[in-house]
């Protein structure tokens, strides 16, 4: 037990044994896995694998049946969600959720840590910290040229950046992606795995990603998920040679 608890302090996230059960179904089921600082981690698996919920999970969206979930030694699964992004872990969903009648800077200052509402946000004074901020965030997201537009002129790829960026301004540890490169081009989607190894420099980022190729250009880790529990774990080579994952994922 409490050499347990002396490991997992070692790790940027350590989840054990997490279980939650929806009317007796156990979507996550006893899953353990452990996140080193400034590492790409992707989950992958069949549609219904859990995956999801894990990342809700994580971020107090859902409540644990059981097992734990430790961010830098601290146990989130009795945490609230604004509790949970306030110590660090921040969460990007499927769906772009931009402002889109604010322009990209604008959208990048309401994400700037201070205020509560878009409003109280705006009302703050711009000071040059905060523009340096957003100038910076704007550089690494691609969208430096972008700035006085609003958000609604943005491509579909151009808005997954955008949402990255109003994470990236609030300097999470933890920045977990839910299919990041859905619905973008070729083009896009090779920017963006750019983009995730720019972003390990300074923040370690959990992804669940179906685009094989994708996760071949990104990952340094993989995490086979199937029916709420881990079947395999590794480099990509040693996921994509495992029989288990070739049975219920790759091989389909
Ligand atoms: N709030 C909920 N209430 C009831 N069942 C749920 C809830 N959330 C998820 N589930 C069920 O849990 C299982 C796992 O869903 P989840 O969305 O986590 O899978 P996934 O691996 O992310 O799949 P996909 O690749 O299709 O997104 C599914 O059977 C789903 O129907």
């Amino acid at each position: 037990m409490n050499a347990k608890r002396i490991q997992s302090n070692e790790f940027l996230l350590a989840v054990e044994g997490l279980t939650v059960s929806f009317d007796g179904f156990k979507a996550v089921d006893d899953l353990s896995f452990y996140l080193d600082p400034n590492e790409i981690r992707v989950i992958i698996g069949p549609n219904g694998a859990g995956k999801t919920t894990v990342l809700d999970l994580i971020c107090g969206k859902t409540r644990a049946s059981g097992g734990s979930i430790r961010f830098k030694g601290r146990e989130l699964t009795k945490m609230r969600e604004h509790q949970i992004v306030h110590a660090g872990v921040g969460r990007k969903f499927q769906n772009p959720s931009v402002f889109e009648d604010l322009s990209v800077f604008e959208n990048l200052e309401v994400s700037y840590p201070r205020g509560h509402t878009v409003m109280g946000a705006l009302a703050f004074k711009r000071d040059s910290a905060v523009e340096e901020a957003i100038e910076e965030v704007a550089e690494t997201i691609f969208l430096s040229e972008m700035l006085n537009e609003p958000a609604a002129s943005l491509s579909h790829g151009q808005k997954q950046w955008l949402e990255i960026g109003m994470l990236l301004i609030q300097k999470p540890e933890l920045l977990m992606l839910d299919e990041p490169v859905a619905g973008m081009s070729v083009a896009e989607r090779k920017k963006t795995a750019e983009l995730l190894k720019v972003i390990t420099t300074r923040h370690t980022v959990l992804v669940i990603e179906h685009d094989m190729q994708f996760v071949e250009n990104i990952a340094d880790r993989v995490t086979v998920m199937h029916q709420g529990k881990v079947i395999s774990e590794g480099s990509i080579e040693h996921v994509k040679a495992d029989p288990k994952v070739v049975e219920v994922y790759l091989g389909h």
